[in-house]
């Protein structure tokens, strides 16, 4: 079976910002990442702040284009024109760290999950309205959020909000970028749980990009370490964790494992 996802030598670069418009230089960003992911595998990504995780989660999300290379998603070219029409990428979805800006404050909960299902999905009043409660099951949360605006709700209920809201569409893949990043210890564990069951109850492909080893030792398949832009090492077993070679892998997997 072909890979779901696919980059291809895919590099990015950026003008540095305040030099003056002769003297601006390109910085790169992202150089020469190539991987597959297939069906139901969850990756994970992990890298430093400034290592180019967001940018690459952008590419993968076609918020950006990249200067060379190509992405594939389910054998389909992404920067071809036809892609921005194509009814596959409804299957692609996301999930960003921070919740309060990815949601609209005047919305309710009913409203805000309902958002890709509005846009897709033609149904009935009823429907939508039994649809919202079961998305808002499947997050742990009951009818009583239905009403609620996000500044009612803790952090963590409205992540999870915002997961109903990713998951509303029934898609393939979802990309969380420092999902958890911002919630309490202990809240995001109650998260993770969330999303690993979730992961397993929908057959998701998933990347799940991050900063923290744990998290990723907790929900994902196979992992790759990013650094400076560019992948220095990729462990497609996660439990070949222990045999990683790269100064930085080592470094990563040291510090949670309390050396
Ligand atoms: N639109 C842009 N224009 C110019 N430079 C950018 C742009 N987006 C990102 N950068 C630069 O690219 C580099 C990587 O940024 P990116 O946000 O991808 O890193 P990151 O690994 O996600 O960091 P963090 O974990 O801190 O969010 C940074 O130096 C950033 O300043």
């Amino acid at each position: 079976m072909p890979p779901l996802l696919q980059l291809d030598h895919v590099k990015k670069s950026f003008l540095q910002p305040n030099q003056g418009l002769l003297g601006r230089k390109k910085i790169s960003v992202i150089n020469d990442v190539s991987f597959s992911l297939y069906q139901e595998q969850c990756l994970g990504i992990i890298g430093e702040s400034g290592s180019g995780k967001s940018t690459l989660a952008k590419l993968i999300l076609g918020l950006e284009k990249p200067d060379s290379g190509n992405i594939y998603f389910n054998g389909f070219d992404t920067s071809q024109r036809a892609w921005r029409k194509s009814s596959i990428r409804r299957d692609i979805s996301a999930v960003f760290q921070d919740y309060n800006a990815s949601v609209n404050p005047y919305f309710t909960t009913a409203e805000i999950i309902a958002e890709p299902i509005d846009i897709y999905q033609k149904i009935s009043t009823k429907e939508r309205q039994k649809r919202i409660d079961s998305l808002l099951e499947q997050v742990g949360l009951d009818h009583s959020f239905y009403h609620r605006f996000p500044h009612e709700m803790s952090g963590g209920q409205l992540q999870r909000i915002c997961i109903a809201r990713a998951i509303a569409c029934s898609p393939k893949f979802i990309l969380f970028d420092e999902a958890v990043s911002s919630l309490d210890i202990s809240v995001q564990t109650q998260i993770l749980s969330l999303l690993a069951d979730l992961q397993k109850q929908l057959n998701l492909t998933t990347i799940f990009i991050t900063h923290d080893l744990t998290t990723i030792t907790y929900l994902c398949d196979k992992v790759i370490f990013f650094y400076q832009g560019q992948i220095v090492e990729q462990v497609d077993n996660i439990s070949q964790l222990s045999q990683v070679n790269h100064p930085y892998s080592k470094q990563l997997l040291e510090s949670i494992l309390g050396f």
